[in-house]
C-alpha cells in the first residue's frame, strides 16, 4: 500500500519529450502469437509492466523457451499443440488480457490448465469468454459467478458464427486464438468494431483471417502453420493519453509524445481532444503493420462533450481521463453507454466519481457513465487520493493534482506499474517551476 506525495500544479507547465513505452495489448499479443508459431519471434520494443510479465510466466509455465533484455524480447514458438501442461495453477496477477486472451488458447489443448489471479482480477466477468468458446466445444469451469479462478480442460474445438454480446476484443480474441485450433471455420461478429491488434499479428504471421468492411465480421479458416516475425511495438496511446491531457489541461505546457499507436480503433482519445478544441498536431510514420507516428500538444481552453455508446470502444481505457477534461473544460459533458466501465480493475464509474469528487469536481455518477460539470478551479476537500489498486486511476488522478496547487497524496500508488512502472519519472521529466 505505497502512499506517495503527488506533484502539485508546476508553474512553468509540462515541457519536452516523451518515448512512450510500447503498447500493452501488442505485447501481450507478439508473445501470445509467437509462442504458438514456428520459430523466432523477436519482439521490439516490448513494454516490461506487470500485466505483460503476468503473460510472459504463464507462456514460461506452458514450456515456451523466452528470452528477455531491457529492449527485446525473443519468443521460440512452440506451434500449435507444443505446450506442456503446468505444473502450476497459472497466475494471470491483474490481467484481463492474460486471462482472457489465453483462455481461448488452452481450450484447444490436450491437458488441463488452472487459472487463477489476484483480489481485482477475481471479481472480474470470465463467462463473458466462457460461454461462446462452450458453444465452440469449450470445457471451462469458473466459480458460480462466472469469475476466476477457472480449471480449462483441452478439448475439441469447432468453428461456429457467433454474434458477441459485449464489445470486447478481449472475447473478440479469445475466440479467434479458439479459432485457429478448430475443425472448421469460424466467423465473428462483434456489437461494435474493438480495437483489430489481434487480427492485424495473425495476418502477418500467416493466418487466413479477414474482415468485413463493416469492420465488425470477422472470418478465420483453421491455421496451425502461423511462422515467427519481428514485431516492432508503438508506443501505446492509453499511455500516452496520459501527457496528452496533461499538456492539455496544465497552463503553459507543450509536449512532444514520439512513436504513439495511432491504429485507428484506439484513436478515440484524438478525436475527443479534437471534439474539445484542444491545440495538438498529429504526425504519422511510414508503417507496414499497425500506424504510429508523433503527436505534440500544447495548453488549450477546452470546451464540453457528449460521448456515446459508439465512441466508447476506441476510448476504453482513456474514460478516467476524458472525465478529468471534461472537469477542467467550459460547460457540462456526459459519458453514455460506458457500463464496460464497471468491469474493470475497479469500478471505473464508481472511483473516478469518487476520487474527483475529492478534488472538488462536480461529478454524477450514472449507471453507464457520469455527467461532468468543468470548472476553473476545483475546491479540494481533501488531501488523500486513491488509486484503489487500479493503474489508470492512479495515474489520471497524478495528471488531476497537477491542476492543484495543494499538497496532495495518492494512496495504493504501485498499481500503477500493472501498464506504467516509468510513468512518475516520466512525468518528472516534463515538470518545470518558474
Ligand atoms: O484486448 C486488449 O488488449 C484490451 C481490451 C480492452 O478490454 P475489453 O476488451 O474487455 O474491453 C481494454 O480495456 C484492455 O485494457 C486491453
Ligand atoms: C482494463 C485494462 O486491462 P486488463 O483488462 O488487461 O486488465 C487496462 O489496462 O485498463
Amino acid at each position: 500500500m505505497e502512499k506517495i506525495k503527488l506533484n502539485a500544479f508546476p508553474t512553468g507547465g509540462l515541457h519536452g519529450t516523451i518515448n512512450v513505452p510500447g503498447d500493452k495489448s501488442i505485447s501481450h499479443r507478439a508473445l501470445m502469437i509467437g509462442a504458438i508459431s514456428e520459430g523466432q519471434t523477436v519482439i521490439n520494443h516490448f513494454l516490461w509492466s506487470q500485466d505483460c510479465r503476468s503473460t510472459l510466466n504463464a507462456l514460461r509455465q506452458l514450456g515456451v523457451v523466452i528470452e528477455e533484455s531491457a529492449t527485446q524480447v525473443i519468443v521460440h514458438g512452440v506451434g500449435f499443440g507444443g505446450f506442456k501442461a503446468p505444473e502450476q495453477p497459472l497466475d494471470m496477477g491483474n490481467s484481463g488480457t492474460t486471462t482472457r486472451l489465453l483462455m481461448g488458447l488452452l481450450v484447444g489443448t490436450n491437458f488441463t490448465s488452472n487459472l487463477r489471479g489476484d483480489g481485482s482480477l477475481s471479481k472480474r466477468p470470465m463467462n463473458r469468454v466462457a460461454v461462446p468458446l462452450s458453444k465452440m466445444g469449450a470445457e471451462i469451469e469458473t466459480t458460480k459467478l462466472g469469475t476466476l479462478p477457472a480449471i480449462i480442460k483441452g478439448s475439441k474445438i469447432h468453428g461456429i458464427d457467433i454474434r458477441l454480446q459485449v464489445a470486447s476484443a478481449q472475447v473478440k480474441s479469445a475466440v479467434i486464438f479458439a479459432a485457429l485450433q478448430a475443425d472448421n471455420p469460424t466467423t465473428v461478429i462483434e456489437k461494435l468494431p474493438t480495437r483489430n491488434h489481434t487480427e492485424l499479428m495473425l495476418r502477418k504471421f500467416g493466418a487466413d483471417l479477414t474482415t468485413e468492411s463493416d469492420q465488425k465480421t470477422i472470418n478465420i479458416k483453421p491455421s496451425a502453420n502461423l511462422r515467427g516475425q519481428v514485431v516492432n511495438v508503438p508506443g501505446d496511446i492509453s499511455s500516452a493519453a496520459f501527457f496528452l491531457v496533461a499538456a492539455a489541461i496544465v497552463p503553459n505546457s507543450k509536449v512532444l509524445l514520439k512513436n504513439v499507436s495511432l491504429n485507428p480503433t484506439r484513436t478515440g482519445i484524438l478525436k475527443v481532444l479534437e471534439r474539445m478544441e484542444a491545440n495538438f498536431k498529429v504526425v504519422y510514420k511510414e508503417n507496414t503493420d499497425e500506424c504510429y507516428g508523433d503527436i505534440e500538444i500544447s495548453t488549450s481552453n477546452l470546451t464540453s462533450i457528449r460521448i456515446t455508446e459508439n465512441d466508447i470502444p476506441a476510448l476504453i481505457d482513456e474514460l478516467p481521463l476524458v472525465a478529468l477534461l471534461a472537469a477542467c473544460a467550459e460547460g457540462v459533458s456526459e459519458i453514455r453507454g460506458a457500463a464496460e466501465l464497471r468491469v474493470k480493475e475497479t469500478d471505473r464509474i464508481a472511483t473516478v466519481t469518487q476520487e474527483l469528487g475529492k478534488l472538488g469536481v462536480l461529478i454524477t455518477e450514472l449507471s453507464d457513465g457520469m455527467i461532468i460539470h468543468g470548472r476553473k478551479n476545483w475546491k479540494i476537500n481533501t488531501n488523500e487520493l486513491n488509486s484503489h489498486g487500479d493503474h489508470r486511476i492512479g495515474m489520471m488522478l497524478a495528471v488531476a493534482a497537477l491542476r492543484t496547487d495543494q499538497e496532495l497524496y495518492l494512496n495504493d500508488a504501485a498499481a500503477i506499474a500493472v501498464s506504467y512502472p516509468s510513468f512518475f519519472a516520466d512525468l518528472k521529466s516534463l515538470l518545470r517551476r518558474s
